[in-house]
């Protein structure tokens, strides 16, 4: 299924509309509470990646996602850890790419059970400083069956300068996901990989 009519209220060309998501999100998402689910959401531990659910907490400081009305897209707050950084002052890379695969991925999982990301290219415009607030803004362009694409924008929040930008394409995948790597990884071993 690929969205039409697009809904240009704003410059990042938005693709969707409340009753297009609501529709699209349908064999996705649970029929109770999905209208309050996607408009402001707090972070759970179902939101959170495996290794940050004890902590409560995403280890690279995406911490908030709301559905900005005015706007018509998602945005999070962030903060770089101390621990990523790389040039003084300035964010690793890594750590650039990391938080705008969550923010994307995270958009994306508002509207779509269970995703994966497949594909990440992003344009690191400014440096990006290392325990300042930022905000990230991501939006879904576009479904096609099961692969789902996005973009997102990385900004100081002081003055909302762009500092990194970033597109992905998203796969939804099927709860035996994780199951069928399990059982690959275990094969891999026992062949030494020539399988
Ligand atoms: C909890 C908070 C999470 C926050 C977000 C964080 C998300 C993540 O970081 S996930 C971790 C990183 N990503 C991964 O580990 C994914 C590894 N890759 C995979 O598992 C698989 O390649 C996977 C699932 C993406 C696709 O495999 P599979 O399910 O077999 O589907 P497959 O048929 O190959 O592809 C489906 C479609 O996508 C397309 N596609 C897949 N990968 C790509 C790609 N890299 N570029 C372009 N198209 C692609 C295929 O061409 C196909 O298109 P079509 O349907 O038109 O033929």
């Amino acid at each position: 299924m690929t969205l039409a009519s697009p809904r240009t209220k704003n410059n990042h060309n938005c693709l969707f509309t409340e009753r297009r998501i609501l529709l699209c999100c349908a064999p996705y998402k649970e029929s109770i509470g999905v209208e309050a689910a996607w408009r402001t959401r707090i972070r759970d531990g179902d939101r959170l990646c495996t290794e940050c659910v004890p902590r409560g907490a995403c280890k690279f400081g995406v911490s908030v996602l709301a559905f900005d009305d005015a706007a018509q897209h998602m945005r999070s707050t962030i903060l770089c850890p101390a621990a990523y950084e790389g040039g003084p002052g300035v964010a690793h890379g890594g750590w650039v790419c990391a938080a705008l695969d969550e923010v994307l991925g995270q958009t994306v999982m508002e509207y779509h059970a269970r995703v994966v990301t497949a594909n990440l290219s992003v344009d690191f415009r400014l440096p990006v400083p290392v325990g300042e607030a930022l905000t990230g803004h991501a939006w879904i362009d576009a479904l096609d069956g099961r692969k789902v694409r996005a973009t997102g924008e990385l900004r100081l929040a002081a003055s909302d300068a762009v500092l990194a930008r970033a597109t992905g394409l998203f796969i939804i995948i099927d709860p035996a996901h994780y199951v069928r790597h399990a059982d690959w990884l275990a094969q891999q071993k026992v062949t030494g990989g020539t399988a």
